[in-house]
């Protein structure tokens, strides 16, 4: 079996109570685990709020450095990458979904521009014709087209549309791997598993291997191949999904239970709204 990504032992602390401070909070303790590169999956890393779901995503991502262990993506040391070529190609084959879709689009920008950008950038195309035909591409995967996005700004679709967006900007440079971090917190109820099924139509169809981090033991049971539970950086269960999570031990399932979050398109809203209002503003005394 070759490993698509390997955490091996892996921990990341944090100084509590300031930078000179000896006491240290340890976010993830002891990590370990394998993605099989030839056997693309949905990996669901389940857990309540603080039990270092986030920093383990980071850490994948390449956003934040382990304090303890290795992280390696196709046997690269995802720590040791440096250069900016490095990086980059890094990058393409390790793309993330963040939880909301309000916040990673620029309410002024057309959604067009983050999918262009994303074929410059990873695919080096330059000619209008090839970098729409990427963008369009992409956007079919996620039952979208070019057409229903050129030139539309993000207040003027659902979460859910933006969502699913965000995964066609991820898949433009063909990822082996995506890290969705808690992707469809922000997104209206009803529309949640069609995200969802997304992600399983993307690992069968082009063989992209998922990490769902997730608070939501539902949508994880329905979709996910194998599972771990975290808890306060400790994985306190693993194992293949179904039998897990159908099965949960009293305690953290109660603990899960009570920290789903609720679905709260109407906060997200808010958010674009309010930060819509701050560029309008910033326009008007630059007096444009
Ligand atoms: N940069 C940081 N500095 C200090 N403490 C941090 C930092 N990042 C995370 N932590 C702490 O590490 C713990 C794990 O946080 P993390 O965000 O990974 O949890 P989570 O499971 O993703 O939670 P949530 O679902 O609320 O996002 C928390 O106690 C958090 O406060």
């Amino acid at each position: 079996m070759s490993a698509l990504l390997q955490l091996d032992h892996v921990g990341r602390s944090y100084p509590v109570g300031g930078f000179f401070a000896r006491r240290q909070l340890q976010a993830v303790k002891d990590l370990s685990f394998t993605l099989n590169a030839d056997r693309p999956e949905i990996f669901t890393i389940v857990g309540e709020s603080g039990s270092g779901k986030t920093t383990t995503a980071r850490m994948i991502l390449g956003n934040e450095v382990p304090t303890s262990g290795v992280i390696r993506f196709l046997g690269q040391d995802v720590a040791a990458i440096r250069s900016r070529k490095d990086r980059l190609a890094f990058m393409a084959k390790v793309q993330p979904i963040f939880q909301n879709p309000f916040e990673a689009f620029n309410p002024l920008t057309t959604l067009d521009f983050y999918l262009y950008s994303t074929a410059r950038r990873f695919l080096g195309l330059r000619t209008r014709a090839e970098i729409e035909a990427a963008a369009d591409k992409a956007l079919q995967h996620v039952g979208l087209s070019l057409v229903e996005v050129r030139g539309r700004y993000s207040h003027e679709l659902s979460g859910g549309q933006l969502q699913r967006i965000a995964v066609a900007r991820a898949l433009i440079p063909s990822p082996k791997l995506i890290v969705a971090d808690e992707p469809v917190s922000m997104v209206d109820a009803s529309l949640r598993m069609s995200i969802v099924n997304l992600f399983r139509t993307l690992r069968d169809d082009l063989g992209v291997t998922i990490i769902y981090i997730t608070h939501d033991l539902s949508t994880a049971y329905y979709i996910s191949d194998r599972v771990i539970i975290m808890h306060k950086g400790d994985v306190i269960e693993a194992g293949d999904a179904r039998a897990v999570l159908g099965n949960p031990s009293e305690d953290y399932s109660r603990a899960l239970r009570n920290a789903v979050l609720p679905p709260d398109p109407v906060a997200a809203r808010r958010i674009i709204e309010a930060r819509l209002e701050r560029r309008r503003a910033a326009l008007t005394e630059a007096g444009t």
